[in-house]
């Protein structure tokens, strides 16, 4: 028997086409909102039990999804608190559908932004992008309730109905539309429901098994859980991933409530971008694992997941940036993943550094990107030099102190970032007693930048940017061993030879080669940038800027000074230019098989 029909009050006619176009790509989250729906309301029911105000047998609680390819429907059941037909009016009605016109309105305009629609909770009405028609079966937990049926086809009409119902709770039966039949599967139905609800806090029943885990590990004191209990939770989450290297427990409920567990993974030094991501839950439920925003930028390799119900999930990408409680919680991840590494590095340095180059690259990202997280991880960064040691930024500063201070008393740091490509040089600097650091990694151009600007009075250049006296200026020049005029010549034989404009004869120390190639630090680092920034077309593609250096105190220089034979005197000063694009890796082609030649014609 009908006992009321009626029309549901919108003001846009033909919401359900609507909702259906916008969240085209995302039909399948209509399971996770009436399975949360239903979890909500045994929750509730629970909660009344807990306070007294719910004196019946509770018995044992649990969410069953269930289908029938034959009948077409798909049937989400609870024993929650249940509604009564006024209940049905008010909520379903009335709240849920000013949810849905609420949201149609807003985003009608906005055409395909999927990421609005990916973070919208529709609720009880996201049924309506898989079903053709949706019913409800109830019986409220109140005694003596009568049990209620509402029937909707998609319209803006319902019928409100009494109904069978022995068993308190509610029962959503979807009748599923055609262009919809792929859920009427089990293995589609299992899929979603592994995805979205496999932490949902009451067990959750699918073809006669429990498919979620009530208790997930975040939800539990970090003083009762061993590294076992946390290695196996990462391996339930990422099942082909190698173990972690340690782990953060977050747990902070003012001013916002968030749980979670960020895991560092090993990380390779040129990282690629993880498939594996980060999860973001809000009580329990999967929401998204597109976490930019809420966590750092430069956390975004961790592993994990986070659970906070203060992160709006419904609203657009921009206002999540600009939200507050989205600002103070992505400082909060990111003072604690410092404290938790300044605490392993207080406590067992050795274990630290072995672990540190799986780190670096967060590290020294994070100190890039934020001061904050520069000031916090300042004590416990650590620089590796050639010979594999590990300094902290102090320490390191305190090692070259005495040997590395120019004549302005400017600290200058060397680095190569390749130690097998730039060994001549380095065995150049470390001749002289300097130390070279190992900065090869795929950020560390930006790094040094960094350093420069936090460091004072400390200059970073690489080892092959400069000949070995100006390399660190301490202000004394080695004596010329040619007259002025003897270098105005050899300058000329050089200018020839190698067909450029730009030779420098120098008096530079006889430790270093005849001919120097250096490669200007600026200009390289900015090329270096350009590169990373793919901006290689406009820059990083030019040729090196190179400078050639004659050292006019080497031997051999001094000796083709004073060579008569014109083509002996090329012949000299080419196979020195070429011993020097040798010792930079750019000799190549062409010229690299006259050198051979030429070299062979020598020693023969
Ligand atoms: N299985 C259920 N048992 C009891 N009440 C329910 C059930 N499903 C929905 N309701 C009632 O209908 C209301 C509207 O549901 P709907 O899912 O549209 O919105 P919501 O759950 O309040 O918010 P959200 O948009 O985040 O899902 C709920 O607040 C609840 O009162």
């Amino acid at each position: 028997m009908v006992e009321e029909k009626g029309t549901i009050s919108v003001h846009t006619e033909n919401i359900f086409p609507i909702i259906k176009k916008f969240l085209y790509s995302d039909h399948e989250i209509f399971l996770r909102e009436l399975v949360s729906n239903a979890i909500d309301a045994t929750q509730k029911l629970q909660k009344l039990a807990s306070m007294g105000e719910f004196q019946g047998e509770l018995g044992e609680l649990k969410v069953k999804v269930a289908f029938d390819k034959d009948a077409k429907t798909i049937t989400v059941s609870d024993q929650g608190i249940g509604m009564t037909a006024e209940e049905i009016k008010k909520y379903i009605n009335q709240i849920a559908f000013s949810g849905a016109t609420e949201f149609v309105e807003k985003y009608k305009d906005k055409g395909d932004d999927k990421q609005i629609i990916g973070h919208f909770g529709l609720g009880f009405y996201s049924s309506f992008m898989v079903a053709e028609k949706v019913e409800i079966v109830t019986r409220s937990h109140q005694d003596g309730a009568e049990p209620a049926r509402w029937v909707c086809d998609g319209s803006t009409e319902f019928e409100i109905t009494t109904a069978e119902k022995a068993e308190r709770g509610t029962d959503i039966i979807l009748h599923v539309a055609d262009d919809s039949t792929e859920f009427l599967d089990s293995w589609r139905l299992r899929q979603i429901l592994e995805k979205y609800c496999r932490f949902l806090p009451v067990p959750v029943e699918f073809e006669e098994k429990i498919i979620n885990d009530t208790a997930p590990l975040w939800t539990k004191a970090p003083a009762d859980l061993t590294d076992e209990d946390y290695l196996s939770f990462y391996k339930k989450l990422y099942p082909t991933a190698a173990d972690p290297l340690f782990w953060v427990h977050l747990n902070v409920d003012y001013p916002f409530n968030l749980t979670g567990i960020l895991y560092f993974p090993k990380v390779a030094k040129d990282f690629e971008m993880h498939r594996d991501k980060i999860q973001l839950y809000s009580r329990q439920v999967f929401i998204t694992d597109e976490v930019k925003d809420v966590v750092p930028e430069f956390l975004m390799l961790l592993h994990g997941v986070i659970d906070s119900p203060d992160i709006p999930l419904n609203v657009s990408r921009s206002f999540l940036q600009a939200d507050s409680n989205v600002k103070k919680i992505n400082g909060y991840i990111s003072k604690k993943v410092a404290e938790k590494l300044h605490e392993l590095f207080k406590a067992d340095r050795k274990a630290f550094e072995e672990k540190y180059d799986s780190i670096d690259v967060f590290v020294k990202y994070g100190m890039i990107a934020d001061d904050k997280f520069y000031d916090r991880s300042k004590a416990f960064t650590l620089l590796q030099n050639t010979e594999g040691k590990y300094f902290t930024l102090d320490e390191y500063q305190e090692h070259i102190k005495a040997n590395q201070q120019d004549k302005d008393e400017t600290l200058v740091i060397l680095y190569t970032t390749d130690p097998a490509r730039q060994d001549t040089y380095i065995q150049g600097v470390r001749d002289r007693g300097y130390d070279v650091l190992k900065l090869d990694g795929v950020i560390d151009n930006h790094f040094i930048n960094t350093l420069e600007q936090k460091l004072e009075k400390v200059s970073v250049r690489r080892v092959d940017s400069d000949t070995l006296d100006k390399l660190i200026d301490k202000g004394t020049q080695a004596e010329s061993v040619l007259s002025d005029a003897d270098k105005e010549k050899v300058k000329e034989v050089f200018n020839q030879a190698l067909d450029r404009k730009d030779v420098n004869v120098e008096a530079l120390s006889p430790d270093d080669l005849p001919v120097l190639i250096t490669l200007p630090e600026f200009m390289r680092r900015m090329k270096d940038m350009a590169r990373y920034n793919g901006m290689g077309a406009m820059m990083g593609n030019l040729p090196d800027q190179i400078n050639v250096v004659v050292n006019g105190n080497h031997p051999l220089v001094t000796r083709l000074a004073g060579e008569t034979d014109a083509e002996k005197q090329k012949a000299l000063a080419q196979q020195a230019f070429d011993l020097a694009l040798l010792s930079q890796n750019m000799l190549n082609g062409k010229a690299l098989t006259d050198f051979v030649r030429r070299s062979v014609s020598f020693i023969s």
